[in-house]
């Protein structure tokens, strides 16, 4: 598959969610690369495929928005459960806490997870929506450390003896579903122009998909994409750069 890296933007991305908590680990993990903004909005909880989910709230996002809009949606999926409860994980959460959770394991020997995030961008409300999705496994613990941020008491990744919310936040956010995720699909950085640059591992079908999305959407014009590098598709972008 062809790869294209470095999309610019120039209008600023608003990363839309309703929890603090992924804001603060976005916030930590993207540093100083991208200057996005954020808006705290409940987005309805839908049903479905992950990747389906996260589309579906970036458009939603992007309505509301009209702009540039992250958003993402994380699921913990158990093996034994065959991937339940996934995206369900809110209200499995709430009505039945840590333990709870545990104890849906109960009947089986098998107590492996994983995390799963799926990002998804969009370029605004006429556009088609890009996904990103980082996934770390590990297994499913009775709950351990500080109870702050969701089931990271009770999720204890591979190859680590600490569950997710007894590791320092640094070490969490290297391995994470959420930084897999943001690091496979938008490595935002800002460019000379003061252009965001979505360093992203697009393939070429998906990034003809989002520059149709931007096009239809283009109703101001500012919103330029640059494709900075090999993106071999010349007929799309005869001189590496496309102006919309
Ligand atoms: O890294 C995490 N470590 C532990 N728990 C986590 C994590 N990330 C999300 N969570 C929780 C929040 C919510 O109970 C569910 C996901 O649901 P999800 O719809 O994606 O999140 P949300 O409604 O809180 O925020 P948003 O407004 O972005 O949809 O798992
Ligand atoms: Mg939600």
């Amino acid at each position: 598959m062809a790869a294209a890296r470095g999309l610019v933007l120039s209008r600023p991305v608003t990363f839309v969610t309703g929890n603090a908590k992924k804001l603060e680990e976005v916030r930590a993990i993207l540093g100083n690369s991208i200057p996005f903004q954020s808006l705290k909005l409940d987005l309805p909880e839908l049903q479905g495929e992950p990747e389906d989910i996260s589309k579906e709230k970036a458009r939603m996002a992007a309505v509301q928005v009209n702009g540039p809009v992250l958003v993402e949606d994380t699921c913990l999926c158990f093996n034994a459960l065959k991937g339940l409860p996934g995206p369900y994980i809110k209200w499995f959460l709430q009505k039945l806490g840590h333990e709870g959770l545990n104890n849906l394991l109960m009947a089986y020997d098998d107590k492996s997870a994983y995390a799963l995030c799926v990002f998804s961008f969009a370029a605004g409300s006429n556009s088609e929506p890009i996904t990103f999705s980082g996934k770390t496994p590990g297994k499913i613990v009775p709950p351990r450390g500080p109870n702050d941020f969701g089931w990271d008491p009770i999720f204890e990744p591979d190859g680590y003896d600490q569950t997710y919310a007894q590791m320092p936040k640094e070490e969490k956010n290297k391995i994470s579903h959420r930084s897999k995720s943001l690091a496979l699909g938008l490595g935002f950085a800002t460019d000379q122009d003061g252009g965001v640059v979505a360093d992203a591992t697009v393939t070429r079908e998906r990034l003809v998909g989002f520059i149709r999305g931007v096009k239809n959407d283009c109703c101001s014009s500012s919103l330029s994409i640059r494709v900075v590098t090999k993106f071999s598709h010349r007929s799309l972008c005869p001189k590496n750069r496309l102006i919309l």
